[in-house]
C-alpha cells in the first residue's frame, strides 16, 4: 500500500477535506526563511495539528536554523513527526536526540549523499529542492533514478515534487515508493496556498487505486 501526504495545509476545511480523502499525512509549514503562501505562524500550525485525529500522521514541515530551533517548534506545534529542509545530517542526528517524535528529512532528488540521511533520519521525502533546499516547487525530477534510490536507500521515502491527480498513478508504477507527498499539484492555482477539493480526492484515489469517495 502506498502512503499519501497532502502537504501546505492553511485552512481548516482543506485539513478536513484532506482528512476525508483518506490522506494517511497531513503536513503544516511552519518558520521557513522563503516566500510561501503556505507557510503559517506557529500558533496556527499547532491549532491546525489539534485538528488531526489520531489516525492521521501530522507532520510540522519547517527548515530550522539550528536543532534548538527545530526542537523549540516540535514542543510548540506537537505534531507526530518533523520534516526538515535544508539541514545537513549531523544536524538532523542531534534533533533527533532532542525530541520524541520521528525525523523525515527534504532532500534533493539529484543529492549524491542521500545514504547519509537515510542513517540519521527515520524517512525521506525526495523533492525537487531550490537552492536553499526548500520544497514546494511543483516541478518532477528523474523518476528512473528515483526508483534506483528508492531500491538502494535503507529508509522509507515519499516521492514529492511536482506530483499532480494526473502523473501519481505513472509515478507510483515507475518509483515504487513508500509513500507519495504532494502539495502544489492539489492547490486550486498553483501558488495560491489553498486547495482544490476535487483535486485532493482524486489525488488520493489514482494513489489508492480505488474510486472516488462519495
Ligand atoms: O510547500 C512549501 O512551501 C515548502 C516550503 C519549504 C519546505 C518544503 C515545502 N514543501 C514541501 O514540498 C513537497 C511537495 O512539493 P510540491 O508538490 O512540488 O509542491 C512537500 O514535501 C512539501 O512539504
Amino acid at each position: 500500500m502506498t502512503r499519501t501526504k497532502l502537504c501546505g495545509l492553511t485552512r481548516e476545511r482543506d485539513l478536513d477535506a484532506a482528512i476525508d480523502a483518506g490522506a494517511d499525512m497531513v503536513g503544516v509549514v511552519s518558520r521557513v526563511p522563503i516566500e510561501t503562501p503556505r507557510e503559517l505562524a506557529p500558533d496556527r500550525a499547532a491549532a491546525l495539528v489539534d485538528r488531526i485525529p489520531d489516525s492521521v500522521t501530522s507532520v510540522l514541515v519547517t527548515m530550522p536554523e539550528t536543532p534548538d530551533e527545530g526542537a523549540a517548534l516540535v514542543e510548540r506545534v506537537a505534531p507526530d513527526a518533523i520534516q526538515v529542509h535544508g539541514c545537513s545530517p549531523a544536524e538532523i542526528e542531534e534533533l533527533s536526540e532532542r525530541i520524541a517524535v520521528p525525523v523525515i528529512a527534504g532532500v534533493d532528488a539529484v543529492d549524491d549523499d542521500l545514504d547519509d540521511y537515510a542513517t540519521v533520519t527515520d524517512a525521506l521525502v525526495l523533492d525537487s529542492t531550490d537552492e536553499q533546499g526548500a520544497g514546494g516547487t511543483g516541478e518532477t525530477h528523474d523518476w528512473a533514478r528515483a526508483r534506483k534510490i528508492v531500491a538502494d536507500l535503507d529508509a522509507p521515502v515519499l516521492l514529492a515534487g511536482g506530483l499532480t491527480p494526473e502523473n501519481v498513478a505513472s509515478a507510483v508504477e515507475t518509483v515504487a515508493p513508500f509513500g507519495v507527498d504532494v502539495s502544489s499539484g492539489i492547490e486550486d492555482q498553483q501558488g495560491t496556498g489553498t486547495k482544490d477539493h476535487a483535486k485532493l480526492q482524486r489525488f488520493v484515489a489514482r494513489v489508492s487505486g480505488e474510486p472516488l469517495r462519495a
